[in-house]
């Protein structure tokens, strides 16, 4: 097919001018910009606040009319209904419904774009899994942290399969976890074909999943390419190795001193980035808990980024932290059994063992009791037995 060898996106000139409300140019936040998107590609749109990158979404999602230039998505105007059929939208800030569930917010969603009921509860039913909330599908919205409702963004935004993703800030309010998530998430849908464009101040993100960078810079792009060119530093080399002895790293320098004649080199251990320590130090805490408690507890967290299963049940573990404590059943039970009062035969038997005091109660027994009080008692008690027995006796 012709049509699949056009770039996803195609912007020629693209300009965007605002106005004030008497026609007058109040800023220039896109000018006269060129840029292709291939199918496949996963690319970030970089720049410093005000540079134009939420101008550029908007016009390739067909919210704001270019002023000037051409602008194409998936071949089409990108304010074709059939263009948005297939464009996934992630929001910087995600708005949902906040007295929706996770499913419902999905079902509307994807009701939106015409789903058939069967497949609507089996995308939802994939996705919650693919976001790592399928525990938390019947809680509301609003209940949310922001991570999860970042979750429940990215479902939305995949709702109808789109070809063609856009991802404002995707990684924003998600803990060093779920930004690997995510990440994994992007190259996932890399590997089934997806075009995605991120937009992220988060650096180390986009260099971590995309192609490919345009960084706009008051309006303008300023730079494009793929990071491995823009980023690798061919004039210089490093060897990196296992630890050398150090006869043999003499060895080494020497060569180095000989053929540099003079010229500064460095010699240092490699460094892990932050993330990668980070990872490895809770993955480590949770092999820990394994091993000594047995049981799952919060530091099995780095679990869910690899495992569906250990995924659900850290969801869990999440879901209930924030769901109101249950109250304690027995407790419920032992306040709810009131004392009953008391059968006839009951009474009669707790009267039997009080009238043998010594035995049935030796605790109170022990008790100094002024003998006038004691007298009174056994008078009562003695009345309440003939009561009683009478009683007894009339039933009979
Ligand atoms: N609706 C608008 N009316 C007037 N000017 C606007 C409008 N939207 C954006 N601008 C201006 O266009 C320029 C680019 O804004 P834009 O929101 O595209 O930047 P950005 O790169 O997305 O910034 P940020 O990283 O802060 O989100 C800014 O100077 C901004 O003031």
């Amino acid at each position: 097919m012709a049509e699949q060898r056009e770039p996803i996106v195609r912007a020629v000139g693209l300009t965007k001018v605002f106005r004030d409300f008497w026609g007058r140019p109040k800023a220039k936040a896109v000018n006269d910009i060129d840029f292709e998107i291939g199918q496949g590609e996963v690319v970030g749109l970089l720049g410093p606040n005000g540079s134009g990158k939420s101008t550029t979404v908007k016009m390739l999602l067909g919210l704001l009319y270019p002023t000037g230039g051409r602008l194409t998505v998936l071949g089409r105007s990108p304010r074709a209904v059939e263009t948005k059929r297939e464009i996934g939208y992630l929001p910087e800030d995600s708005y949902l419904y906040k007295y929706l569930t996770a499913e419902e917010t999905l079902d509307f969603f994807g009701s939106l774009f015409s789903l058939s009921r069967a497949d609507r509860r089996n995308r939802i039913d994939q996705l919650l899994d693919m976001v790592g909330m399928s525990h938390a599908r019947h809680r509301r919205v609003g209940e949310f942290s922001k991570g999860m409702a970042r979750r429940i963004g990215l479902a939305q935004a995949m709702i109808n399969d789109p070809a063609f993703l856009i991802l404002d800030e995707p990684t924003s309010g998600l803990d060093p976890l779920g930004c690997k998530e995510v990440k994994d998430l992007i190259l996932a849908l890399k590997k089934r074909g997806k075009t995605v464009v991120i937009t992220s101040h988060l650096l180390s993100d986009i260099e971590d999943v995309c192609d490919r960078v345009i960084i706009l810079y008051g309006g303008k792009v300023r730079a494009t390419g793929c990071l491995n060119d823009l980023l690798t530093v061919t004039d210089e080399n490093r060897i990196v190795t296992p630890a050398l002895p150090p006869a043999a790293m003499e060895k080494v320098l020497a060569i180095l001193r000989e053929n540099l004649h003079g010229e500064d080199f460095t010699v240092d251990h490699p460094r892990r980035s932050l993330e990668e320590f980070f990872l490895d130090v809770i993955a480590r805490a949770k092999s820990d808990s394994v091993e000594t408690a047995g049981v799952v507890g919060g530091g099995r967290i780095a679990d869910y980024l690899t495992q569906g299963d250990e995924k659900s049940a850290i969801l869990e573990q999440l879901v209930q932290e924030v769901a109101p404590p249950p109250p304690p059943p027995e407790a419920v039970v032992e306040v709810a059994a009131e004392p009953a009062r008391p059968t006839v035969q009951e009474v009669s038997r707790t009267l039997e063992a009080l009238t043998e005091e010594p035995k049935a109660a030796p605790a109170a027994a022990e008790e100094p009791v002024a003998e006038k009080k004691a007298e009174q008692e056994n008078k009562k008690l003695e009345e309440a037995n003939a009561k009683l027995n009478d009683l007894l006796g009339n039933r009979k």
